[in-house]
């Protein structure tokens, strides 16, 4: 794939397979120091590359800290690189877009707002008139399961069902792109495996192109057809590992397959590598700072 960009901000030379594009992708956050050298930047993500094809499900996992959700947030276009680009169906892209529907960990329901008005506003921002917005909305309560709940606040409702409804939301509108940031870890083990469920019966209709972050190895072999394993130290993809279990996918009855349980031991073993490279990054640290120590006190 060619870096090189036209004046549109269309690269050369693209498949048209792939949805999305991330290219040597880095992030640097400014932080406040304390040390005596006076660093005050952090190098959260470096050199990240993936390509997404059309339709796929590609689920992230790593170490905390790694630049998941910093990773995930610059793809939404909440947050800006500094270096690399991201392009999808090979435009670049520079901000956030209705094209990307975002699904994040605390639900980010408008209290105020029914679930048919949480899940309509996306509808409302793309001037959608209000018979049309009724229709897709009902179609989108009824998808997750939600009928009969409309006019329900979300205090009204339990952890899954908001998250059902943050769900619903995104995909109301229909954007080609969702982006889940861990949104099934604030719910129980029974409620979580539901909602996996529901997702790849949702995807499997919907055919979107799926980005999900998560911190559980079960979910990101279940769900995805490939895995992106990143380390920490900076955060960069180390690996990524195709899960060629059959579809269409139930997760319980998965995990109960000899096949699921290989897979999964290759994602941990991936994951441990990095834990054990962090050790020996964390080692040789404190040893240049041992040597740094010493050197000084010689002098
Ligand atoms: N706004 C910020 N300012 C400074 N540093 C930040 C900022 N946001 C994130 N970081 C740092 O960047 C690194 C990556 O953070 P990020 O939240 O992307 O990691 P993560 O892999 O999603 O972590 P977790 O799995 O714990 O949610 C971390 O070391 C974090 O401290």
């Amino acid at each position: 794939m060619s870096t090189k960009l036209q004046e549109n901000g269309v690269s050369e030379g693209w498949n048209p397979e792939n949805k999305i594009v991330i290219q040597s992708l880095s992030k640097v956050y400014e932080i406040n120091s304390t040390r005596e050298d006076g660093k005050n930047q952090f190098l959260a993500i470096e050199d990240v590359n993936l390509v997404v094809n059309k339709g796929e499900f590609i689920t992230i996992v790593g170490p905390s800290g790694c630049g998941k959700s910093t990773l995930l947030d610059i793809i939404a276009g909440l947050s800006k690189q500094n270096s690399g680009d991201i392009f999808i169906d090979n435009k670049k892209i520079t901000g956030p877009d209705l094209d990307r529907g975002i699904v994040l960990q605390g639900y980010a329901l408008l209290p105020w707002r029914t679930v048919r008005q949480n899940v309509e506003m996306g509808l409302e921002i793309k001037k959608v008139p209000k018979n049309q917005r009724k229709e897709i909305s009902t179609k989108f309560i009824d998808l997750v399961g939600l009928s009969g709940f409309e006019d329900r606040f979300p205090y009204e409702l339990s952890g899954g069902m908001k998250q059902r409804v943050a769900i619903a939301r995104a995909l109301a509108y229909d954007p080609e792109v969702l982006l889940m940031d861990e949104p099934f870890a604030a719910v129980d083990a029974q409620t979580r495996e539901a909602l996996q469920d529901e997702l790849l019966r949702i995807w499997e209709e919907t055919s979107k192109t799926i980005i999900f972050v998560t911190h559980s190895i079960d979910e990101a072999v279940a769900l995805a057809d490939r895995v992106a394993v990143m380390s920490v130290n900076p955060g960069t993809i180390k690996e990524i590992i195709e899960i060629k279990l059959p579809r269409p996918r139930r997760v319980g009855d998965l995990k109960a397959s000899t096949e699921f349980s290989w897979i999964r031991h290759k994602v941990w073993e991936s994951l441990n590598n990095g834990q054990s490279e962090i050790n020996k990054n964390e080692k040789q640290d404190s040893i240049d700072l041992a040597e740094e120590i010493s050197s000084s006190t010689v002098l």
